[in-house]
């Protein structure tokens, strides 16, 4: 059942960028054939040194089968597992894609925690990655949201690793072949309703745009994403003060994109929620033309250094 020692050796160099050598990955396996690759790359290239865990989301009737059946190949390589299962008080109705997200990352962190791993990784790879980028241009994302999946994040203190981000989906299901596993089938991958069918069907159409090259576009986002973080946060330790019981901040002449981050760290600052995209950039607009407006719970004054002050409660 090990991959070929090709395989194992590209997964492992790239495992070596994100880990240390003796640390102990959790991996997050579906049962789907990218998670089941993942489980057989890792098992391979950090024998003893991974543990797998599968969410049993409980909404629906096949997943306690799933996890069981990942359980079971886990037990035939040698991998310990564990069965996550998410209670739900009532199961949802809409957005249920998005809270089984929210419950597997919370029972994934807890689990990681609860046997000391050091990191999670999850199989997310190039097609995804190229699909993401997609579905974010569909919506105009920014530079953030362009950065895509990223390889690496932090969530509660633990590290999510994503170590096949530049493997394709093809090769994945490959390996899962060769091994002679037969992956789960979930039919929510198939859905139209669902936008990422779309974006796969788009891309499924032939060799362009070719979805190693969105990925690598989505890495160059990544660096420039976290160059213009870097940046932002040096400006506003250096322009931003308090003033009063709000803030002056010195950012008429900076580039948009600068200005667009400087007061999203002043709303972080401030203990407010952070705009939406085109709620920030109307109040960018009239700060630049030296207007005053509301945004969120804090009043924004433009002119030579801009002000930002809390919003007085309204006279009953
Ligand atoms: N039920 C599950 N149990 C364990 N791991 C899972 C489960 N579902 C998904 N994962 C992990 O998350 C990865 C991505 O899965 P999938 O593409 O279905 O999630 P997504 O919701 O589209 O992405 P994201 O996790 O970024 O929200 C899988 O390859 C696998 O590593």
């Amino acid at each position: 059942m090990t991959p070929g020692a090709e395989e194992v050796r590209r997964f492992a160099d790239d495992l070596d960028a994100l880990l240390a050598p003796d640390a102990r990955l959790g991996l997050a396996v579906s049962g789907g054939p990218d998670s089941l690759a993942l489980l057989l790359l890792a098992a391979a290239a950090r024998p003893g040194l991974v543990e797998a865990a599968t969410v049993d989301h409980g909404l629906r009737a096949e997943s306690a089968a799933e996890a069981q059946s990942v359980a079971d190949l886990c037990r035939s390589i040698g991998v310990p597992h564990s069965i996550l299962t998410a209670h739900w008080d009532e199961k949802p109705a809409t957005a249920i894609q998005a809270l089984a997200r929210d419950a597997r990352y919370s029972l994934l962190i807890d689990w990681a925690r609860d046997r000391g791993l050091a990191a999670i990784a999850t199989a997310h790879h190039a097609d995804d990655q190229a699909e993401t980028l997609l579905m974010r241009l569909a919506r105009a994302a920014g530079v953030g949201g362009l950065a895509g999946i990223r390889a690496r994040r932090e969530q509660s203190g633990i590290a999510l690793f994503r170590p096949l981000l530049d493997w394709r989906r093809d090769e994945l299901r490959a390996v899962v072949e060769s091994a002679g596993v037969q992956p789960v089938d979930d039919p929510a991958n198939r859905d139209p309703a669902h936008e990422r069918t779309r974006a796969r069907q788009f891309l499924a159409g032939g060799e362009w745009p070719n979805p190693r090259q969105l990925a690598a576009s989505a890495r160059h986002l990544a660096d420039a994403e976290d160059a213009l973080a870097f940046v932002a946060e040096a400006l506003f330790e250096e322009r931003a003060s308090r003033a009063g019981d709000g803030w002056s901040i010195d950012a008429s002449r900076l580039p948009v994109e600068l200005q667009r981050r400087l007061l999203l760290r002043l709303f972080f600052e401030a203990g407010d929620v952070a705009p939406r995209g085109p709620d920030l950039d109307r109040a960018i607009a009239s700060l630049r033309a030296g207007k005053r407006c509301t945004l969120g719970r804090l009043m924004l004054t433009g002119g030579e250094r801009w002000r930002a002050e809390p919003v007085p409660p309204r006279r009953t």
